[in-house]
């Protein structure tokens, strides 16, 4: 079901010094930064050639990666995004099989456009996934 490795998102609590690190230490394709409201973040994504990385930082009073940074202040690996062809026959399956869906349940359009959707850390051997559809 699970298809290719979209991204890897790493949270962090200073987003320009971390994009300054990938462009100039790393020597990394930087993107610009991105508001996204509807998920509490601010995002930069990092070209690499077989995958892209997702830089983090909250955005607003009620930020979901607010809990995260306060128990990893330096920062740390987020989640993994993994593309799926149909997000709703994914989710569908998942729950059949036990996974906790994040939030609602029904996917919210993600930084690339596309439908997204979140599953339960404790469901996935303590790393939250994010499913993202083609
Ligand atoms: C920009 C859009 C999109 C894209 O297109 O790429 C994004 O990537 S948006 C990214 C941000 N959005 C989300 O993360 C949405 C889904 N996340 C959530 O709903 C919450 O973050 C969460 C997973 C429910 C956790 O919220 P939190 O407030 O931290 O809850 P708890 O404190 O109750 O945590 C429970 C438990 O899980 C551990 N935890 C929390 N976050 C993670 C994590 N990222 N990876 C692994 N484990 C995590 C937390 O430590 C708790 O464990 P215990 O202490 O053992 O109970
Ligand atoms: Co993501």
């Amino acid at each position: 079901m699970i298809g290719r490795l979209n991204h890897v998102a790493i949270a962090v609590p200073d987003l320009e010094a971390a994009a300054k690190q990938y462009r100039d230490t790393l020597g990394a394709h930087v993107g610009a930064p991105q508001e996204e409201p509807d998920h509490g973040v601010t995002v930069i994504f990092i070209d690499l050639p077989n995958t892209k990385i997702e830089l983090l930082c909250p955005l607003g009073d009620d930020s979901p990666i607010a809990g995260f940074l306060a128990k990893n202040p330096s920062g740390g690996i987020h989640h993994i995004c993994y593309e799926v062809e149909d997000i709703l026959a994914a989710r569908d399956r998942l729950k059949q099989q036990g996974a906790r869906v994040l939030g609602n349940g029904e996917p919210k359009i993600g930084a690339h456009g596309k439908p997204v959707l979140f599953l339960h850390p404790k469901d996935f051997n303590g790393c939250l996934v994010e499913l993202e559809q083609l």
